[in-house]
C-alpha cells in the first residue's frame, strides 16, 4: 500500500483511483469535523464568498454561512472559521455553507480521488482507519494525504497531522502483515510527528499560521484544534450527490472502531 503526502493544495497531482484525506488543521477541516460531529446535516465547501451567498439564496435547506478571509469572519456571514463557534445548539440540523482561504481549496484540488475524507488532529485515527478500508476495497489501493498548507505555503501544523495519520496508517497496515510503502514526504512527516508528539504545541508554535492566529487572539482555537482523537467520526466529501448539483460533505456513519 503506497502512502503519499502533498504539502499544499496547489501541489496536488492526479489522484485518480486513490483515497484522499484532506487536512487543514488550522482551521477548516477542524471546523468541518466539529460541525458535523455537533449535528450539522451537511457542509458544502465553496470557493468564493459570492458562491456562498448565491447558494444560501438558492438552497431549500435551512443553512448557515461560515468561513473567513484573512482569518476573520466575512461580513454578512453567520459564523467565522472558529470550530468553537460551531456549537450543537447552533448547527444541529443545519446545512453549513463554508468558504475558507486554504481548506476548501484543498478539498476541491483533491476531486480526482475516488474517495475524499476530511481529517484533522481531532479525528486522525478514525480518518486513517476509514481511509484504509476505502483504499483496500479500491482497484488502486493508495492513500494520498493532502495538506492544505497556508496561502500556497507548506505549514507545520498540517505536516505534523499528516505525520500522525501516516503513522496510524502504517500501524494498521503492519497489523495486517502487509508492508507499507511511504513517499519521502510521508516518511518525513511521520518522523516529524513522532519526534515532536510530546510537545506538539511548542513545535507547531513555529508555524506562521500559528503565529497569525495567536496574534488575532485565537489561542483557544489552536488548543482545541491540537487535541488528538477526541472525535470518532469521519466526514466524507461526496462529489455525486443526487440532491443538489454541488458536492457536499456528510458524516460517514460507521466509524472503524
Ligand atoms: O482561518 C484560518 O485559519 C485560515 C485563514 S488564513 O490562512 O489564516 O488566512 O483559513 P483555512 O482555510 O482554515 O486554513
Amino acid at each position: 500500500m503506497f502512502i503519499e503526502v502533498y504539502p499544499t493544495a496547489q501541489s496536488v497531482k492526479d489522484l485518480n483511483g486513490k483515497t484522499a484525506i484532506v487536512i487543514d488543521v488550522l482551521r477548516a477541516t477542524s471546523v468541518i469535523t466539529t460541525a458535523l460531529h455537533n449535528g450539522a446535516e451537511r457542509v458544502i465547501p465553496v470557493p468564493s464568498v459570492e458562491d456562498a451567498f448565491r447558494l444560501a439564496r438558492d438552497l431549500k435547506y435551512n443553512s448557515l454561512l461560515g468561513g473567513e478571509r484573512g482569518a476573520v469572519k466575512i461580513p454578512g456571514f453567520d459564523l467565522g472559521n472558529s470550530p468553537l463557534e460551531y456549537k450543537k445548539e447552533l448547527v444541529a440540523g443545519k446545512t453549513v455553507i463554508l468558504t475558507t482561504s486554504n481548506g476548501t481549496k484543498a478539498i476541491k484540488a483533491s476531486e480526482s480521488a475516488e474517495h475524499i475524507l476530511i481529517g484533522c488532529f481531532l479525528n486522525a485515527s478514525a480518518a486513517a482507519g476509514k481511509a484504509l478500508q476505502f483504499a483496500l476495497s479500491s482497484e488502486t489501493p493508495g492513500v494520498a494525504v493532502v495538506c492544505a498548507g497556508t496561502l500556497g505555503e507548506f505549514s507545520l501544523d498540517d505536516a505534523a497531522c499528516a505525520g500522525l495519520i501516516v503513522d496510524s496508517l502504517v500501524r494498521n497496515i503492519e497489523r495486517m502483515n502487509e508492508i507499507p510503502e511511504l513517499s519521502d514526504l510521508a516518511f518525513a512527516c511521520r518522523d516529524l510527528y513522532l519526534e515532536h508528539r510530546h510537545d506538539l504545541k511548542a513545535f507547531i508554535s513555529h508555524a506562521a499560521h500559528f503565529k497569525r492566529l495567536l496574534g488575532l487572539g485565537l489561542e483557544k482555537d489552536i488548543d482545541y484544534c491540537l487535541q488528538r482523537d477526541v472525535i470518532n467520526c469521519v466526514p466524507v466529501y461526496d462529489k455525486r450527490t443526487p440532491i443538489i448539483d454541488v458536492p457536499l460533505i456528510t458524516l460517514f456513519t460507521n466509524p472503524p472502531f
